[in-house]
């Protein structure tokens, strides 16, 4: 069946999640999980579904491009488009007139990720796979066709790519088995944004701890004596030997930067996350460097926009962990190349998660990481938020702190439509009631 796409439909759709604060940090105060949501729609009446997640008014500037997008996709078929998938990536990346608005970053990115995530999903439904398990059980020749290689084949040939997934094979099924059983293993930053009082943080992390939790994150940044303070009260709360991370969002100045987490080494983080600027790479660099003897790494990706920025961090040795995102790069077919990437330079991928969906999307992506590139479970682990999962008609599942493989065909990003409409924005009532908008 060709399934031939005949409709694409865009909606915004936010959560007034600042109201609670939670997301909060260092430069987002008052973010409200959002989402450009997409729907395709067949002529045989199957559907993909596909977002990006976004943050409040921003929104509605994401829809726009999807729209702009939508030419470019409507009329095509399922068939047609994953025969040369690389091509049509390109197709969407490389218009005459849109790649001006990139080229393949900020919201012409976004708008990107989420049409192509929809058709991610449609392809998954219809071989009636999870996304993670239709990757695995592909050839390997077929996932480097669905790569755009521009730009990076001086830290990355095509040819090597198929080399690490050929290499890669060797104990692929005791993976894929280990992780049916035991899942992929998380971290929590759902304790500790930056809002939260400490009365919350204690009892937040109390109960993560009763439910198994060992590793954790916590905002950092506006407030050095306020940072000391939480960092301390959660390091005494999780004890020595469980793992502590920290998070700036983009705060500071490179200097300042290392001076700021130099004064929370005591507490021993294993990363500082997004210390500044996420296009800073050189910046990136000298901070890890000059963490090192600390034993602090520096983890960034969240904000990082294509393959070429990730190829440059690397190659510069600016990050110690990849934090893959599935809806800033250029879908699966841009963290396709990043995870292949990362693995060439041996550099550890822990993706990131914190927004609405992206948990229910990304633990896909490092399932397959495991079990078709890395085959390394050090020093790796995958970001879990506890927010907003009960939208979702395949909602992550979450054991002892492990992500559970999903098991319904699809990318996991359709959403209850009752909750759309709900929180549709302006129309929906959760919006109509809400003063704040
Ligand atoms: C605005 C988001 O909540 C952001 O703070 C998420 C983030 O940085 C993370 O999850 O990491
Ligand atoms: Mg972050």
């Amino acid at each position: 069946m060709l399934h031939t796409i005949v409709d694409l439909s865009v909606r915004d759709v936010r959560f007034p999640t600042s109201l609670e604060q939670h997301g909060s940090d260092a430069m987002h105060t008052d973010p409200d999980y959002s989402a450009a949501y997409v729907v395709i729609e067949t002529d045989c009446g199957l559907k993909g579904f596909g977002l990006t997640f976004t943050v409040g008014r921003g929104t509605e500037i994401v829809v726009c491009a999807v729209k702009a997008l939508a030419a470019l996709v409507v009329g095509k078929s399922l068939q047609g488009i994953v025969s040369d998938f690389r091509g049509f990536y390109r197709l969407l990346t490389s218009d005459g007139q849109l790649r001006w608005l990139g080229p393949e970053k900020g919201v012409i990115q976004l708008a990107t990720a989420a049409v192509l995530n929809a058709v991610w999903d449609l392809w998954a439904r219809a071989e009636g796979k999870p996304l993670w398990k239709l990757l695995t059980d592909m050839d390997p020749r077929q996932i480097i066709s669905c790569i755009d290689f521009r730009y990076i084949t001086d830290a990355l040939t095509e040819e090597e790519a198929l080399d690490i997934l050929m290499k890669a094979k060797e104990g692929k099924q005791l993976r894929e088995k280990e992780m049916l059983k035991e899942g992929y293993p998380a971290y929590t930053t759902s304790c500790a944004w930056l809002n939260y009082s400490d009365q919350r943080l204690e009892q937040l992390c109390t109960d993560a701890l009763k439910s198994g939790w060992t590793k954790f994150k916590v905002k950092v940044g506006a407030d050095l004596e306020d940072d000391i303070r939480r960092c301390r009260l959660i390091r005494q709360m999780i004890g020595p030997k469980n793992t502590l991370m920290i998070d700036a969002n983009q705060r500071w100045d490179v200097a300042e930067a290392i001076s700021w987490v130099s004064s929370l080494a005591e507490f021993k983080p294993l990363w500082i996350e997004e210390p500044t600027s996420p296009d800073d790479i050189l910046g990136h660099a000298a901070i890890s460097k000059a963490l090192a003897p600390l034993g602090i790494g520096v983890a960034s990706g969240e904000q990082c926009h294509n393959r070429v920025m990730f190829k440059q961090f690397l190659q510069a040795s600016a990050l110690q962990f990849v934090q893959i995102d599935s809806c800033r790069l250029g879908s699966v077919n841009e963290n396709l190349a990043v995870l292949l990437m990362a693995h060439k330079f041996q550099v550890p991928v822990c993706p990131h998660a914190g927004g609405v969906g992206l948990c229910e999307l990304v633990q896909h992506l490092i399932l397959f990481d495991y079990i078709c590139v890395s085959g390394s479970l050090s020093n790796r682990m995958c970001e879990y938020v506890d927010h907003l999962h009960e939208h979702f008609t395949s909602p992550v599942v979450i054991h002892d702190a492990h992500y559970m493989p999903p098991k319904d065909p699809g990318y996991s990003c359709e959403m209850l439509e009752s909750s759309v409409q709900r929180h549709q924005y302006p129309e929906g009532d959760v919006w109509k009631q809400n003063t704040k908008k």
